[in-house]
């Protein structure tokens, strides 16, 4: 078999993001290297307080979490925080107690600077929440786009309408500056927006299974998925949750479980559109010079094997 891919999670945990990096710790063609944290579901400090409590929850403390920014990439400290889609400690509900975990001196962009640089070209991000750090990242250092091997990112709506308002999903509308500095960057970069994630659906017969088996996290992941749940039944009339951050984390793993397009991405940071991801896909020759000409392309998930995906997340947790 090949050498494991390596990856850094970079993540707001969060239900879905739990559920993520625990398929990442079950699946042997990664190796998790680091998580590094984020606001977006929580605010960045508890973040980070779950992020250390979920590896121990798996017995990996030795993977190392760095912190990421408190705030947004133009210095903004009003953030939109989902707790009433993952519950006020973020998992759920549960209030853990804290692990006795602590994170590495380094922030979140100096560690994924310094990782990239390490093994240029081999290291994947994995990007779950607002890309604040990411984008600090290629700010500190105009080598990291090319060092990076690829970001696998969660964000943006692809033709569709947003989670946040008709035109923005939440991950891009948490930094917008922050997610056009990443499109715009050259990096090699994968989106998968909420176009593709919604088609992933775990059901309630699924979450009855999870429960049935022995699988250390998915027994876990059962005890916090209620308040996910119970916010998609509200929010979309619907008896299934929205695997956005296993998908994401799937597709990083395995690339041929989706399929993508190529062009160019930028992101609206203003106005009542504030958030909204444009995608250009190069067909048309403008007349004019826009604020797409030029820009580097990057590749947008277009379909998934929802079927495969629901049953690869299943099969990792309920194998645990
Ligand atoms: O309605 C919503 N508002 C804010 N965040 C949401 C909502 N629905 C899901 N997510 C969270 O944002 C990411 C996908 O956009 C996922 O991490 C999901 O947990």
């Amino acid at each position: 078999m090949a050498e494991p891919k390596k990856i850094i999670i970079d993540s707001d945990p969060g239900i879905d993001d739990a559920m993520a990096i625990f398929v990442a710790l079950q699946s042997p063609e990664v190796d998790v290297i680091g998580l590094t944290t984020i606001y977006g579901n929580v605010y960045t400090t508890l973040a980070t307080r779950n992020a250390l409590h979920l590896l121990e929850i798996a017995g990996r403390t030795d993977i190392p979490v760095a912190e990421g920014s408190h705030v947004t990439i133009t210095k903004g400290t009003k953030l939109r925080i989902a707790d009433f889609v993952h519950g006020a400690d973020g998992l759920g509900n549960q209030n853990f107690p804290p692990s006795a975990g602590k994170p590495i001196e380094q922030s979140a962009a100096a560690f994924l600077i310094e990782q990239a640089k390490l093994y240029p070209g081999k290291v994947t991000v994995v990007a779950l929440g607002p890309l604040t750090n990411i984008a600090l990242a290629i700010e500190l250092d105009p080598g990291f786009s090319k060092n990076i091997g690829q970001i696998v990112l969660l964000g943006g709506a692809f033709a569709v309408n947003g989670n946040v308002n008709p035109a923005a999903e939440a991950n891009i509308f948490g930094d917008p500056e922050a997610a056009d500095i990443v499109f715009t960057s050259g990096a090699d970069i994968l989106a998968v927006g909420i176009n593709v994630t919604h088609q992933v659906v775990l059901t309630d017969a699924d979450r009855e299974k999870l429960a049935q088996s022995n699988g250390k996290f998915a027994q876990y992941l059962c005890k916090i998925l209620e308040v996910y749940f119970s916010y998609h039944r509200d929010a979309y009339n619907t008896k299934g949750v929205y695997l956005h951050d296993p998908t994401t984390l799937l597709a990083a793993v395995n690339p041929s479980l989706i399929t993508y397009t190529e062009g160019v991405v930028r992101v609206q940071t203003s106005g009542i559109t504030r958030g909204l991801t444009l995608f250009y896909n190069k067909q048309k020759r403008f007349a004019e010079v826009t604020e797409w000409t030029d820009k580097p392309t990057v590749k947008v998930a277009v379909t998934v094997d929802a079927p495969a995906v629901v049953k690869l997340v299943m099969d990792r947790l309920i194998d645990s």
